[in-house]
């Protein structure tokens, strides 16, 4: 059954477009990463894919329905947004029966759980609770859900290092006890890694990359060495970063890093590390004047 299917849609805020042409399928459930750089259009895809927004062109199609303005293809979808607003009064136990009003696969057994591994105050007002505590309601909701497409936008904002962690496992958890699909967007990847089994990159308005999360981990080296070696191995076209350190070269390459690579630098005297995927994301979003200074 194909859960995701957005065929050359066009977004525009005015006259600027934030997605144009974007294509993406998916047709199994997982927990996915959504990686791009401030202003990419993560949050933007985001609202479209739940029915918040309408594309200007192009098809949308979640779990075969078209999200926008459309009840019954909401109801199959959980759209948990940066500062969810809560209302003025709301307490946590307030928040849980509003979203359960919405969600059919509701499960407040996992509500009550989460609330509790969180530590969250059931009582006390939404609106006194720091940034963390705040993503934190906002997290029980999208998992409590178990909407067949949930999205959880940045859902470790303010969050300390002990509650990613326990947030991370309880987001495996959830997963593993009934598999779905599962979109998550963060700035830190190395954190996603972990448990994402595919990335989406959004650069240039558009999908730039779908992949395994192995294609990330595997990929982009960095190379140390004279310039006439490294172009032995390296077309110039590979060269996502460029720099002069005491008379070595170094540059970052959008290519494999393997046994293969390994062995040819060692024959040409070239160092050569695996770039991390922060850096090797970072490089491949930036334009190619900006990275060969
Ligand atoms: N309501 C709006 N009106 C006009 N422009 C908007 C609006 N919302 C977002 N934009 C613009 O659309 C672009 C994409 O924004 P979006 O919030 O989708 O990016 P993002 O990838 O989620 O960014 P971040 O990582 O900073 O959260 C940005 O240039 C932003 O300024």
């Amino acid at each position: 059954m194909t859960i995701i299917d957005i065929q050359d849609m066009s977004f525009k805020y005015k006259d600027e477009y934030v997605l144009q042409d974007l294509t993406l399928q998916e047709e199994k459930p997982m927990i996915i990463g959504l990686w791009g750089r401030n202003g990419s259009g993560k949050t933007t895809l985001m609202k479209l894919m739940s029915g918040q927004e309408r594309q200007n062109s192009g098809q949308i199609s979640i779990l075969n329905l078209n999200p926008y303005n459309n009840a019954a293809a909401t109801k199959q979808i959980t759209y948990l947004r940066e500062n969810h607003f809560f209302g003025k009064t709301w307490n946590v136990n307030d928040a849980m029966k509003f979203a359960s009003m919405f969600n059919d696969n509701w499960n407040q057994e996992e509500a009550d759980y989460l609330i509790d591994l969180f530590e969250l105050p059931r009582k006390k007002k939404i609106k006194t609770f720091s940034k963390g505590m705040h993503s934190m309601v906002q997290s029980v909701i999208g998992l409590a859900s178990h909407a067949p497409v949930t999205m959880l936008d940045e859902p470790t904002n303010g969050l300390d290092a002990y509650m990613r962690k326990i947030f991370m496992k309880a987001l495996r958890d959830s997963f593993e006890e009934d598999p779905r699909y599962i979109m998550i967007s963060s700035h830190h990847i190395k954190e996603i890694e972990k448990i994402c089994e595919k990335l989406i990159v959004i650069s240039g308005h558009q999908v730039k990359l779908h992949e395994p999360i192995e294609y990330f981990q595997s990929r982009g080296a960095i190379l140390v060495g004279k310039l006439e070696n490294i172009q032995q191995i390296v077309s110039g076209d590979d060269i996502i970063e460029e720099s002069i350190i005491m008379n070595q070269h170094k540059v970052m390459a959008d290519i494999p890093f393997d046994d293969r690579l390994i062995e040819q630098c060692r024959d040409l005297k070239i160092k050569v590390d695996k770039a991390s995927i922060q850096d090797y994301l970072v490089n491949i979003t930036m334009t190619k004047e900006a990275n060969h200074g």
